[in-house]
């Protein structure tokens, strides 16, 4: 049932973290790791909690084996912001399956997609994309590369234009209904986000990333977050 009060200005997050962090490497999932003293999911929450943002309903993914370790870490830590959970699914485009079902009664609104392992996203990027894709349908966080980049052919390589490329991060925003369709279509291996499950059904809107941004995957990247968050202002 769709519920009544749904309105198109309401903002609705979820934010993935059914991952098992492979490639961190570590035993407990890196977005359970601590973070100057709290864990990287935790940072990520507040983040969207922030309460000039005005989310209404955040939702987290998690593997079904760390509900209970999630549970035990919000109780050691002070004012956790209220949160749904949900258990996610064996692939990213699975685990964000699972969070639109809480959805499912919301009428109208935008959702932001977010991995819970970009503890670092500031403000104005979830607020500029948010904005956007309330005007556009679809819109999601990018920077230009940095470092030069080239193609593997079947030659060897060849440069491509980085002035034409973009590295896209999250969030990822989308007009509730249209999300809710391009998730109601089958999964592609060719999936690595948000953006590439809507793109078949809407253009995708590009909006300004940072390079602060980062998303933890590798052990050098929880060094890098540790020094962002303590000299940054987000
Ligand atoms: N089945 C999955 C796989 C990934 N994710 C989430 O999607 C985000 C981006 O994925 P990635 O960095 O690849 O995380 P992992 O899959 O955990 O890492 P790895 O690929 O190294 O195993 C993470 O917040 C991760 O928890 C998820 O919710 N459900
Ligand atoms: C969604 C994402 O973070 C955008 O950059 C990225 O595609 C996730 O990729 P991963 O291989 O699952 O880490």
């Amino acid at each position: 049932m769709a519920s009544a009060s749904s309105s198109p200005h309401h903002r609705f997050a979820i934010l993935v973290a059914g991952g098992s962090g492979s490639r961190m490497g570590t035993e407990q999932p890196k977005q359970f790791l601590p973070l100057l003293g709290e864990p990287v999911l935790l940072h990520t929450l507040r983040r969207f909690a922030d309460a000039a943002l005005g989310v209404r309903r955040l939702i987290v993914v998690l593997p079904a084996e760390q509900v209970a370790t999630w549970q035990a870490l919000c109780a050691q830590h002070a004012q956790v912001p209220p949160h749904e959970l949900v258990v996610g699914g064996a692939t990213r485009w699975a685990s964000v399956k699972c969070g639109l079902v809480l959805l499912a009664d919301e009428a109208a609104g935008t959702v932001a997609v977010h991995d819970g392992v970009r503890p670092l996203t500031p403000n104005r990027v979830i607020e500029s994309t948010f904005e956007a894709a309330y005007n556009h349908g679809a819109a999601v966080a990018a920077v230009v590369p940095k470092d030069s980049v080239r193609n593997l052919s079947q030659q060897g390589s060849y440069a491509l234009n980085r002035a034409r490329l973009r590295l896209v991060q999250t969030p990822q925003c989308f007009e509730i209904n249209l999300l809710r369709r391009a998730y109601q279509l089958p999964e592609l291996s060719t999936f690595t986000d948000d953006a590439s499950v809507v793109e078949d059904l809407h253009a995708i809107h590009i909006v300004e990333g940072d390079y602060r941004n980062l998303k933890i995957t590798t052990p050098e990247d929880m060094l890098l977050a540790e020094v962002l968050l303590r000299n940054q202002q987000l």
